[in-house]
């Protein structure tokens, strides 16, 4: 798992929580094997029964009841590997429950995403890891028997899967997100067609590959016509509203390869790629009348209109070019009364 990544400091020990107190109980099992065929004195025990069993919980109740819980569960993980630590000596050095009770423990820390706790975490657990020797009186039986062995499969698998499970989860989300903030990084937020860098990198694109000889594209350079005066007599809310109906107006009319966006306030654009003058004259006509033809329920005065712009790129060999030359055309379409489309 990795908490920090994945949700607030502030749950932190909630989400550890599940993860400490299964990961004990099933390390417990390995543990227990190992006490019984030593045939360990009652105080191991009991020990034992603390680590498996009572901690988990307790660190449950000293996060919860923290001021801090944050600064409590790092506390708490840090109490973990020091326990682990101890038991390696409790175990008499028994070689494969030892070398996995303190790669788990390390492994639990780094999977927090908590930069450097591993290594904070590595004092404490060989400080434990000598105080048990000398409880212990260096007690060592490095050799592992089978019913040990059988014992540390559970925890082994299950802990390796659940955090392979965890780091799944956690890839995707980010992966999801990652999409999401690319999203609203092309989009503009009140239109729903391109920002103006998307749009702009497009367009320039399809200059580039603008094949000789063929149908040439076209660019609609749409301006909503008097949209101060929406703003100024009935509010920016208003003005808001006439931009979503006239993107919405526009997205629904285009053809798929088409590409609209919009580039200032009051200012969109659409590319039609391969498409000969005459033919995007039609679809400007179009989209002016549908824009014509919008009402909106909250503000039934308003009556918006655009005049459009169209130019084709054969004459222009940069997107500034071709830009200028639909911006010229609109002049005209504004100059000559507004609501209109020119070529
Ligand atoms: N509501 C709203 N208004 C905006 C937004 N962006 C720009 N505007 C306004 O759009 C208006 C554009 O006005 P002008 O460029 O003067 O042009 P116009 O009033 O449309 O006049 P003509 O283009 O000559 O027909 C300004 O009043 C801006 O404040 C926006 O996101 N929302």
């Amino acid at each position: 798992m990795n908490p920090e990544a994945t949700g607030s400091r502030t749950s932190l020990h909630r989400r550890i929580r599940p993860f400490r107190t299964g990961g004990m109980a099933l390390g417990g099992v390995p543990m227990a094997t190992v006490l019984y065929l030593q045939g360990a004195p009652p105080g191991s025990w009991l020990f034992l029964a603390f680590t498996a069993l009572l901690w988990p919980q307790l660190a449950w109740l000293l996060a919860r009841r923290s001021a801090d819980p944050y600064r409590a569960e790092i506390r708490n993980l840090l109490v973990d590997s020091a326990l682990a630590g101890a038991w390696v000596p409790l175990m008499h050095f028994s070689l494969l429950p030892g070398a996995l009770l303190l790669t788990l423990t390390t492994v639990d820390k780094i999977s927090t995403g908590i930069r450097g706790l591993w290594l904070r975490s590595l004092p404490g657990m060989l400080l434990a890891m000598a105080a048990a020797t000398l409880v212990t009186g260096g007690a060592f039986d490095p050799e592992t028997p089978m019913p040990v062995i059988l014992a540390c499969l559970p925890v082994l698998l299950i802990h390796t899967t659940s955090v392979a499970l965890g780091s799944y989860r956690l890839i995707r989300k980010v992966g999801l997100q990652n999409r999401e903030l690319d999203r609203l990084h092309r989009t503009d937020s009140l239109t729903g067609l391109s920002g103006r860098a998307d749009w702009e990198r497009h367009a320039a694109e399809l200059l580039r590959e603008q094949a000789p000889g063929g149908a040439a594209a076209c660019l609609l350079l749409i301006d909503i016509d008097e949209f101060k005066r929406v703003n100024d007599r009935h509010g920016h809310a208003a003005g808001d509203e006439v931009l979503r109906a006239i993107g919405a107006t526009v997205g629904a009319l285009l053809r798929s390869g088409d590409r609209a966006g919009r580039i200032g306030g009051d200012e969109l654009v659409v590319l039609l790629p391969s498409t000969p003058e005459p033919l995007a004259i039609a679809v400007a006509e179009r989209l002016r009348s549908a824009v014509e033809a919008i009402r909106l329920d909250d503000y039934p005065d308003v009556r918006p209109t655009v005049s459009i712009g169209v130019a084709g790129c054969g004459a222009s060999s940069t997107l500034r070019d071709w830009f200028n030359a639909a911006d010229r055309a609109l002049y005209r379409a504004k100059d000559g009364g507004r609501n209109r489309v020119v070529a």
